[in-house]
């Protein structure tokens, strides 16, 4: 075998998401999970708890990820690899625990992670780490045999996930009204966190103010808006910019939020916009309500031309390089070089996250990483 369908030493891949809720009654126990001991205000969670109300308390993110795991299955199926495809979320069924539980009983002992989110960050990567560290202690509890678990490098700049974002901003571009199209802005977004988070984010002292996450977010930007520009010759000015706050109004988050700066644009005389929901992986909640509702009703209410672009979701070149990320881990697993692709100036990410790396307000076990108390 070679390394085009080879997943040895794996012998499983977890799709690792945020989960969300399926009815009305789900919601509140939901924003529970996602929020305890995050310091969340109580107003904020009802107005997010509203959000969900509004599309009759289901996200849509557990029905893409199931659409995403048939994905992953059917291509490395017809790609001749050998590799079973589990899903489990942090927040809502069904759960990582139970998930990993049903993944050591099928005798899975070595397992590789893919988790719903390109970047680093607290938020993004180690509290994915920390709740495969909280499963593992469970299953350890119940006296059951350890799988060792890893997690793919971060995949923001991966040509299968920046090449179907800028096709996807071609396809919105070529929604807006012809005569803003060539001079309409793009306006990358991406989930806000808090400055601190930001700054400490990646390795440490790896990169400057607004650490890997904003470094990351940039170059990926950048990359589709030049890739934008060479397709269309169009001018097409762009701009990283943040949404979905939360957190106390005291403390900085990354700014400036994605409604302030559609009201500078239209200031400023832009003649139109595209929003680009960088940052995610598929039209969740954040990109449904947060885009698609509310900075899009303030797009309206300025009179400014606005679309949003697709997110990668299960479109078959994001699929083909999570094949790839898989196989070239799997290699470098065995002690091989493989190529490994990336886009942008910043270059592959590592593979294993380093000791201290997006760290917690409270030092918390975090599995698939050199600080991970796990093999
Ligand atoms: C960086 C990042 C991503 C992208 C990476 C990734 O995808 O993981 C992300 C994704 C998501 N966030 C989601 C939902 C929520 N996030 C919250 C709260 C927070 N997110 C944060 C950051 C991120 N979040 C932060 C710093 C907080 C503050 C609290 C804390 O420090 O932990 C809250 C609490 C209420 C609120 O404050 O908004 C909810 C309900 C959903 C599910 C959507 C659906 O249901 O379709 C998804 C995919
Ligand atoms: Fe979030």
């Amino acid at each position: 075998m070679d390394r085009a369908t080879d997943p040895h030493p794996y012998d499983a891949l977890l799709l690792l998401s945020f989960g969300g809720p399926e009815g009305p009654d789900d919601v509140l126990p939901f924003l529970e999970n996602v929020t305890r001991g995050r310091g969340i205000p109580r107003e904020r969670l009802a107005e997010v708890g509203a959000h969900y109300h509004l599309f009759g308390g289901v996200s849509p993110i557990n029905e893409q990820n199931r659409t995403l795991l048939a994905a992953l299955r059917a291509d490395f199926a017809a790609h001749g690899l050998d590799l079973p495809v589990y899903w489990g979320n942090r927040n809502w069924g069904p759960y990582l625990t139970d998930t990993l539980r049903d993944m050591v009983r099928d005798g899975r002992r070595r397992v590789l992670t893919l988790a719903t989110s390109a970047y680093a960050s607290y938020s993004g990567c180690r509290q994915y780490r920390e709740d495969l560290a909280g499963a593992l202690a469970t299953l350890a509890a119940e006296g059951l045999e350890l799988p060792r678990v890893d997690k793919l490098r971060h995949y923001f700049n991966h040509p299968g996930f920046l090449e179907t974002v800028t096709d996807g901003v071609l396809a919105a571009l070529a929604r807006l009204p012809e005569e803003v199209r060539g001079g309409a802005h793009l306006a990358f977004s991406t989930h806000s966190i808090p400055d601190a988070a930001a700054d400490t984010s990646g390795p440490p002292a790896a990169h400057g103010p607004g650490g890997a996450y904003v470094a990351q977010h940039l170059d990926a930007a950048g990359h589709v808006a030049a890739a934008v520009r060479e397709a269309t010759g169009g001018e097409h000015p762009w701009r990283l910019v943040y949404q979905s706050r939360s957190g106390a109004p005291h403390i900085p988050w990354l700014e400036p939020d994605i409604s302030e700066h559609l009201a500078a644009l239209h200031a400023e005389g832009a003649p139109g916009v595209v929003m680009v929901p960088i940052g995610f992986v598929s039209d969740h909640m954040e990109v449904l309500y947060d885009l698609d509702t509310e900075a899009m009703a303030v797009a309206k209410e300025l009179g400014l031309p606005a679309v949003r672009s697709a997110t990668v979701g299960a479109e078959p070149r994001f699929v083909a390089a999570v094949r790839d990320l898989v196989l070239e881990r799997a290699a470098t697993e065995r002690g091989e070089s493989p190529g490994r692709c990336a886009l942008g100036a910043l270059g592959p990410s590592h593979d294993i996250c380093p000791v201290g790396c997006c760290p917690a307000r409270q030092a918390k076990p975090a599995a698939a990483g050199a600080d991970s108390p796990y093999a």
